[in-house]
């Protein structure tokens, strides 16, 4: 892990995003993924909201993924333990990173077949205070056939933007600065599962 750490910074700190793959093992991800699925069979997740306060609203020509927020409060051993990690990565950003994060939030996700959450940025004026975004996959399997890739861009020295398409493959990890790339999830073709957080400067 400290090897790890060092990586995910450095990354950062250059790159303003990093993927790691394999950050969790397989049985951890399938333990994470069963669990998830019984809270979805127990009709647990809500069409995702965009905006914040007042301004919340279900959008579902914006995004059409569904979701259930963790309570801190309230974790499974397995999302205790993920969060865990994710503690791990919060202290290290700030140590080598200055980024003054200071807590957590996070919701499962699941894309439903077809649905998707177009160009994006998760900080905004009404969502100031995320920093990094971390996003942790738990598909059994996934190939480009699947579709459904996480879409990031880059705007480029020459004033040009490209694009990186990732699949979401179990056990893999994406951060990055959430003020910084514009990103989007095209339409997938299969059930898409994972747990997407904000590291944030506030409590
Ligand atoms: O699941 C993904 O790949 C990205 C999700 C996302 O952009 C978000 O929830 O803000
Ligand atoms: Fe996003």
């Amino acid at each position: 892990m400290e090897d790890l750490l060092d990586h995910i910074s450095a990354e950062i700190y250059q790159n303003s995003y990093v993927i790691v793959d394999n950050f969790i093992d397989e049985n951890f991800r399938k333990a994470l993924l069963e669990e998830q699925i019984n809270l979805v069979n127990q009709g647990k997740f809500r069409h995702a909201a965009v905006g914040k306060g007042g301004q919340k609203q279900v959008r579902t020509e914006i995004r059409s993924d569904e979701v259930l927020w963790m309570d801190a409060d309230d974790l499974s051993p397995l999302q205790a333990s993920y969060w865990a990690k994710v503690e791990e990565i919060r202290k290290v950003l700030n140590q080598r990173c200055f980024l003054g994060l200071r807590s957590f939030e996070g919701h499962f996700a699941r894309y439903p077949i077809g649905s998707f959450y177009k160009r994006h940025l998760d900080q905004f004026h009404a969502v100031p205070h995320r920093v990094v975004t971390v996003i942790l996959y738990l598909n059994d399997s996934w190939t480009s056939e699947d579709e459904g890739v996480l879409r990031m861009y880059f705007s480029q020295e020459d004033g040009s933007e490209r694009y990186e398409d990732i699949l979401p493959l179990g056990g893999r990890l994406v951060v990055f600065l959430s003020g910084e790339i514009p990103h989007e999830v095209l339409p997938t073709k299969k059930e898409r599962i994972s747990i997407t957080g904000w590291l944030r400067n506030i409590d």
